[in-house]
C-alpha cells in the first residue's frame, strides 16, 4: 500500500505537475483538461483509462463534451499518495497526446 504523502512532500509534487492543484477540503488533487471537442476528449479517456488499469490505480473523473475534470487521491490510504502523482504524470504524457 502507498503511504499517504505528508503535506509539504504533496506541495513538491505538485511542483512538477502544471495545471494540478490540492482539492479544497479533501486530501486529493485535481486538474480540469479541455480538447478541442468530445472525440477528442474520449480518446484521452480511454488511453488513461488502460494506463489506470495497468497500474491498478483509478481517477475519479467526469467528462463534459470537450472537458474531463480529474481527481486524484488514494483510497486505501486515504490521501494523496505516490500512485497519484505517478497517475498525474502519466495522465500529463496522454494529454500531450
Ligand atoms: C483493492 C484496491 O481497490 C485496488 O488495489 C486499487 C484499485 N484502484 C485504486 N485507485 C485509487 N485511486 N485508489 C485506490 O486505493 C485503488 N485501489
Amino acid at each position: 500500500m502507498s503511504a499517504k504523502l505528508s503535506g509539504s512532500e504533496r506541495a513538491q509534487a505538485l511542483t512538477g505537475l502544471p495545471g494540478w492543484s490540492e482539492v479544497a477540503g479533501r486530501d486529493a488533487i485535481a486538474k480540469s483538461f479541455k480538447f478541442k471537442d468530445f472525440p477528442t476528449a474520449f480518446a484521452f479517456m480511454t488511453h488513461v483509462a488502460l494506463v489506470a488499469e495497468k497500474m491498478d490505480h483509478h481517477p475519479e473523473w467526469s467528462n463534459v463534451w470537450n472537458r474531463v475534470d480529474i481527481t486524484l487521491s488514494t483510497h486505501d490510504s486515504g490521501g494523496v499518495s505516490a500512485k497519484d502523482v505517478a497517475l498525474a504524470q502519466a495522465i500529463e504524457r496522454a494529454a500531450k497526446g
